[in-house]
């Protein structure tokens, strides 16, 4: 599988957008035409700077407002291309887009483009160049890829073939069966985009609100899978306009592309046995039993702060690592490890980001293998240096450079606890609160990262991503979307801040970077909980009066109820399948917190109840701009 970006699709100047894409692992690269005309050197240079970077000009675009033209503009289009296939002898492509027609002197009917194809066919075979037609979805005439084939079939030249944009297809929801029968040889380049669904005009949407595979909505399997029928086993080549990529980080956009390929690729083979597609191997996604572990970096003097908090949520100290200063709490399935070593990682990630959730470990079938595929898509390894006795636990870095563990059962990594740590016989301190498992795991992160850790996690993982959700906090808005897997043992929200001045951006800004900003426990009885964590010393998030006013009037909630979820601070929502109870933590530290839910057959994660919950952390945050006690 050859793979191929188009500049438009990345900030920076052309040598920065050359040098991400070809470190992000693509054979080629499309050449957008500004990109060029607002380079300094030569078509020539062009070309060895592109060559040099071991990368390949998949094609030169886009070639505008050709067919159909009446004259004198006919022979001037012809001019212009000739002009154009100058240029792209000189950088080293032989091929061209020309992109459908959207001039209002242009004039229809297929024969007459057929006939102007044909001619430029021949101009083109000449010099050994190809020209490839893809229709616009707001083309004037031609706005549909079957029409453009059409034109390509009478154009009946060697020279002329089509291109597919899976964006222009997929966006006018035009049946992608159509492609099934067209030759391969016919078709010159895929290009592959997606988008989220948003309802406006066409032109607009994909000029600004494209993404990467797998990041947005549209059926772009079922696009790819239909191109993989014909046979066609050339280059996939991603052209995305964003303006947010567009002012993104030129690697990282690169990366989340390349791994937007693999990924589809490795998607389309599983689906289809016999497909031409030459897809690297790798495992496939790995099933998530649960969150195994979440550990904590901390330093000596901030460790009993946080053990206190621990303790009173009714986790106990269970196990006490052999040679290093790390202890492991527990309680039901929830182990929360505290690592308060002067060496390692945790401890160069305590005194870049203070005392956060650096890590969180994942029960896997087979976690080696789950690395295998992390790292053939793309992800960053983890390792260090182990101790005598210490196992070897697969890891990559996940968001804020945090790290994501992968662990089983089945190898040495599942008697872990056992063979690197000691027993802890102390009683507890105090009550059990009933909590069982880790709910769900809420990273905070910049908006502009969000979609790279959703197609990280969903490429990795045996998980969807739901809708995004817009959570409204009083100093801007914070964009919410969650990776989840069907049965409930992986859900990881995802919080992405626009500015600083939200909880989310005052997080990520007073940390230093992105990562866990909470960790919500579920338990099979709320109030039981309440009432043992209020035994603990445990104070919750307090909630406005005027919230349960309008929870009872929204729900028409008996109030007895309302009272008594008011009693504790406990917050409240129904969806279609059943009802949610949440009971938050205030902050600690910078920004983290707890929060404990039951789910009665309920599916979501209170996003209604999110700006209360917004409401109430600030009022314990302390006001920003003070320096640190
Ligand atoms: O938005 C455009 O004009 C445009 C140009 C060239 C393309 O290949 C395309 O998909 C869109
Ligand atoms: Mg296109």
């Amino acid at each position: 599988m050859k793979t191929s970006i188009a500049t438009v699709s990345l900030s920076g100047d052309l040598r920065e957008k050359l040098s991400a894409i070809a470190k992000a692992g693509f054979d080629g690269v499309e050449i957008f035409e500004n990109d060029f005309l607002v380079f300094d050197e030569s078509p020539r240079q062009l070309g060895r700077m592109v060559r040099d970077f071991g990368l390949e000009i998949t094609l030169f675009q886009p070639f505008r407002d050709f067919e159909g033209m009446p004259e004198p503009l006919r022979s001037r289009t012809f001019d212009r291309a000739e002009r154009k296939f100058d240029l792209m002898q000189e950088m080293g492509t032989d091929l061209v887009l020309v992109c459908s027609n959207v001039s209002t002197a242009a004039l229809g009917g297929l024969d007459r483009a057929a006939a102007d194809f044909h001619e430029l066919g021949e101009r083109a075979a000449k010099r050994g160049l190809k020209v490839g037609y893809e229709a616009l979805a707001w083309g004037r005439h031609i706005n549909d890829h079957r029409d453009a084939w059409e034109i390509v079939r009478r154009a009946d030249h060697p020279n002329i073939g089509l291109i597919l944009d899976s964006f222009h297809t997929l966006a006018r929801k035009i049946d992608v069966n159509s492609i099934r029968s067209i030759p391969k040889e016919k078709i010159f380049i895929i290009q592959l985009a997606d988008a989220p669904k948003i309802d406006m005009d066409l032109l607009y949407w994909s000029r600004h609100f494209r993404n990467m595979p797998g990041e947005g909505e549209l059926p772009v399997q079922d696009f790819m899978t239909a191109v993989a029928e014909t046979g066609y086993d050339g280059y996939l080549s991603l052209e995305i306009f964003n303006d947010q990529f567009r002012g993104g980080s030129p690697g990282a956009i690169a990366n989340d592309g390349h791994r937007s390929l693999l990924y589809l690729g490795d998607q389309i083979r599983r689906a289809n046995a016999g497909i031409a597609l030459d897809v690297p191997e790798m495992p496939p996604r790995s099933r998530v039993e649960g969150v195994a572990f979440v550990e904590f970096a901390v330093d000596e003097t901030e460790a009993p702060a946080l053990e206190a908090v621990i303790s009173m949520l009714g986790f106990r100290r269970d196990a006490r690592h052999k040679t290093k200063n790390v202890t492991v709490f527990r309680q039901g399935d929830i182990r929360l490890v505290v690592n308060a070593e002067n060496r390692g990682f945790a401890s160069s990630s305590y005194m870049v980001h203070g005392t956060s959730a650096y890590a969180m470990g994942l029960l896997v079938e087979d976690a080696w293998a789950a690395r295998t595929r992390a790292l053939a898509l793309g992800a960053e390894a983890f390792e260090q240096p182990l101790d005598p006795g210490e196992i070897e636990m697969p890891a990559v870095r996940g968001v804020g450079g945090g790290v994501v563990y992968f662990l089983d059962r089945t190898t040495d990594l599942g008697r872990i606890w056992d063979t690197e740590f000691d027993p802890l016989d102390e009683a507890s301190e105090t009550r059990n609160a009933g909590l069982r498992t880790i709910d769900h795991v809420a990273q905070t992160m910049a908006y502009d990262e969000l979609l790279t850790w959703l197609l990280f996690y969903t490429s990795i993982f045996e998980a969807e991503k739901t809708p995004m959700v817009d959570i409204v906090d009083p100093s801007g808005l914070v964009r919410s979307q969650v990776v989840e897997n069907r049965e409930g043992s992986l859900r990881i929200t995802m919080n992405g801040a626009e500015n600083r001045n939200t909880v989310a951006g005052r997080f990520i800004a007073e940390t230093f970077g992105s990562g866990i900003q909470h960790l919500a426990f579920t338990t099979d009885d709320i109030f039981a909980t309440a009432d043992a964590l209020a035994a603990n010393g445990f104070v919750a998030l307090e909630i406005s009066q005027n919230y349960y006013d309008d929870l009872e009037a929204r729900f028409g909630l008996d109030p007895a109820l309302t009272e008594r979820l008011q009693a504790h601070n406990i917050l409240y929502d129904r969806d279609e399948h059943g009802e949610y109870f949440q009971l938050y933590s205030p902050t600690y530290q910078e920004g983290f917190f707890f929060e404990i839910v039951e789910r009665r057959s309920y599916r979501g994660y209170g996003a209604a109840n999110a700006i209360f919950r917004i409401a109430a952390l600030r009022r314990h945050l302390r006001p920003t701009g003070m320096p640190r006690a």
